[in-house]
């Protein structure tokens, strides 16, 4: 790898051309684009180019890439895609093998934020950690690197690999697992190793720390922390490359465990959770850090995208970065310092009251968010007031357009904190979190003291109050005021946005329609139905001289067990598909609705005499084990296990126990569970077939809809 060419950045011009050549768009991931072919006199006359079906049924959060003519994305557990943009002819695919035992420590659905392309070659992180070079015209693999350090933990990788001149970075997933988060830049020609940063140190006892940073950072972990558990800090979205300053940026993840009183008992900042971290390309050696959430109790993790600009600040131009996290506030943030230069609150925020920039810290308030001696109702809750959803950044307008929720979840120990066991490859959250738009509506099936200790909560009236929101905002960066903004269909209905230099912005929404809007008022130019669900960001390119719209399809990630009923997955099914429009294009073929409910199959006799004790144990197991891929949710993209057939319930033992579906994502369980726990599961399903199947032939009988939902997810970690 010696002797290689660091290619030049030319950061004079701000937004992509015809080219949209990395998932951000330009240098400056901006999600702003240069052309102006498509605007507000003509954009009522966009129709299809072409779809492509990806071949999926589960998620699709990448924003695809274009490089001369050519599409470049990927899809589920990082197969890619290569295609005519033109036409959408299929030029290659790769599928990533892998051993589908992974499917355990996936925490938020088989999601891969897209692809890296340099020297000919196709980048992309496969969901067991695996990095992979395809040859961009062939698709053969060039060379491959196993990016994890130990298999022995719950590591997986959703993020986009980063390009960093002649380096590709990449990081994983896991904080919600027993991992420790880290990232590592590879050589472009030859897959070779360059560096790699750890975000947190580890145990002290077993020797020094990989680098000198994690010194540093020591000294913000208490005796008492729980290192075999993992600590956490995983960069699993965001990496961005600063060719200002030959910087690569990182943004880290949350603690693990979720309670810091399990996770580093007695206090500290826990660097560098929650935090922007910048590191030389070169050396691996970091410049600067700024940590946007110290002491992690929520989830509050800094991995949402950054954008980059220049932007007069007290009447001077500076390099910053637009952030905006999952904590509620909007930083920009001087990418030569890493001083926050503003740090204003989008959403209703009571984990801290303001943020000092003179400190460099937020003002913490833990009386109203710290819930190792009680619930607390916290804002914003753990699915953020932003979470991956692609940003855009028109500078033209100086306008950030984005998909904001203001929504607290609640948040309580389900047990006590000292010698709390570390979960192998699993769960290791620590906590109970429940997530509703209506908690009003849920506490009252809630344990009497948890019930209680909400009532009495300060942020009781807000919930009552003030309804959640979630809407699509263009916000002006400095102040983080709201300049417009459009309320969408339900707290999971999020999305990313487009910009565009001709005053057009472009989002999708669950119900299945991709919308043009005016950049300036958010007044609606165009929409177009599309019968599947979109949550990707749209991105613009040209061939040709031809301007088009690109957009993925496809439901999934956080919560992707709980299909709301307004989803065109819900009621057409979860279709993966890339939609491609141009002017003058034709109308979206709908697919069409599924058939109707019908009442669950009548349930063998098999535990016919399981006593109570034995159902209300197969729950629980269920529920700690089971509830996070099958939710037993109508609709839900995984099969509801009270709705079994005779074939699957002979064979379940055989599923569960011997891996009879691993190949189709079904990983075993005889590590973690023995044959009587497996009957005590069950004997769970099987009864809550039964009720299902009763309540399902009377609602039958009465001509009613089969379809009942929850407004709620539990999860109890
Ligand atoms: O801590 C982690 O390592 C981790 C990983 C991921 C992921 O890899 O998708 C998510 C989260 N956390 C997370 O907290 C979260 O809200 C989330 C949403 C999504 C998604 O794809 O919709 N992924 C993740
Ligand atoms: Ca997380």
């Amino acid at each position: 790898a010696c002797g290689e060419d660091v290619p030049e950045v030319d950061t004079s011009i701000y937004g992509a051309g015809e080219n949209w050549d990395n998932p951000g768009g330009d240098w400056a991931e901006s999600h702003f684009s240069r052309l102006e072919g498509i605007n507000a006199d003509n954009v009522a006359e966009l129709g299809l180019a072409w779809e492509y079906d990806l071949g999926s049924a589960r998620v699709q959060e990448a924003t695809p890439v274009v490089i001369d003519g050519v599409m470049f994305t990927s899809g589920v557990l990082g197969k890619v895609y290569a295609l005519n943009a033109a036409t959408g002819e299929e030029l290659w695919t790769f599928t990533p093998e892998m051993d589908m035992q992974i499917a355990r420590s996936i925490c938020c659905d088989w999601a891969n934020r897209g692809i890296a392309v340099s020297q000919g070659k196709v980048i992309v992180g496969a969901a067991d950690g695996m990095l992979y070079a395809l040859n961009a015209e062939s698709g053969a693999v060039e060379w491959s690197v196993d990016t994890i350090i130990d298999h022995g933990r719950g590591y997986t990788s959703t993020g986009a690999p980063e390009l960093a001149g002649n380096l590709v970075v990449i990081g994983n997933a896991g904080a919600e697992y027993d991992t420790r988060g880290y990232v590592t830049a590879y050589h472009v020609d030859d897959g070779e190793e360059a560096w790699r940063f750890f975000t947190i140190p580890h145990d002290p006892a077993e020797g020094a720390q990989e680098h000198a940073e994690l010194d540093a950072a020591l000294e913000t972990w208490s005796e008492e922390t729980r290192w075999d558990i993992g600590g956490g800090g995983t960069v699993w979205d965001a990496i961005t490359y600063d060719p200002t300053f030959d910087q690569v940026i990182i943004g880290t993840g949350n603690g693990g465990p979720y309670p810091q009183a399990i996770r580093s008992p007695g206090g500290g900042d826990n660097l560098y959770l929650n935090s922007l971290v910048a590191l030389d390309r070169e050396s691996g050696e970091m410049n600067w850090y700024l940590q946007e959430t110290p002491q992690d109790n929520w989830d509050l993790t800094a991995t949402q995208p950054m954008l980059l600009a220049d932007m007069e600040v007290d009447g001077e131009q500076r390099p910053v970065i637009m952030h905006t996290p999952k904590n509620g506030f909007f930083f920009v943030i001087d990418r030569e310092t890493g001083k926050a230069l503003a740090a204003n609150p989008i959403v209703r925020t009571n984990w801290a009251d303001g943020w000092d920039l003179e400190a460099g810290r937020p003002n913490m308030t833990l009386e109203t968010s710290d819930y190792t001696n009680g619930p607390q109702i916290v804002f914003p809750g753990s699915p953020g007031a932003r979470n991956w959803y692609p940003a855009a950044y028109d500078p033209t307008r100086n306008s950030y357009f984005a998909h904001v929720l203001d929504m607290g979840n609640l948040l309580w120990l389900p047990g006590p904190v000292d010698n709390v066991e570390r979960q192998e490859k699993f769960l290791n959250a620590g906590a109970a979190i429940l997530f509703t738009p209506d908690l009003e509506a849920a506490v009252p099936t809630l344990p009497p003291p948890v019930r209680e200790a909400v009532e009495n909560h300060p942020q009781w009236q807000w919930v009552k109050d003030q309804p959640f929101k979630s809407e699509l905002r263009a916000i002006d960066p400095m102040t983080g005021e709201t300049k417009w903004a459009v309320e969408s269909l339900g707290w999971q209905d999020r999305h990313g946005a487009l910009a565009t230099k001709s005053g057009l912005v472009f989002h999708g929404n669950l119900a299945g329609q991709l919308f043009a809007r005016d950049s300036d008022t958010g007044e609606e130019l165009w929409r177009i139905d599309t019968g599947s669900s979109i949550m990707a960001a749209p991105m613009t390119y040209s061939v040709d001289g031809v301007q088009y719209v690109a957009v993925a399809t496809g439901w999934g990630g956080g919560g992707w067990g709980f299909v709301p009923g307004y989803a065109a997955a819900y009621h057409k099914g979860n279709r993966n598909r890339l939609l491609v429009f141009r002017l003058g294009g034709g109308e979206v073929p709908i697919p069409d609705d599924l058939p109707a409910l019908q009442p669950a199959d009548e349930p063998p006799a098999q535990y016919e005499d399981a006593t109570p004790e034995m159902i209300a144990m197969g729950s629980g197991l269920f529920t700690a084990n089971c509830s996070i891929c099958h939710s037993n949710q109508p609709r839900a993209p995984l099969p509801d296990l009270r709705r079994m057939n005779s074939g699957v319930h002979g064979a379940f033992q055989q599923i569960v126990l011997e891996g009879l579906l691993v190949p189709n994502g079904m990983p075993r369980w005889d590590d973690r569970l023995n044959e009587d726990q497996v009957k005590a599961i069950h004997a769970f399903l099987i009864d809550s077939q039964q009720s299902l199947r009763a309540r399902e032939l009377e609602l039958q009988r009465r001509g009613l809809p089969l379809d009942t939902q929850s407004l709620t997810i539990l999860s109890n970690y």
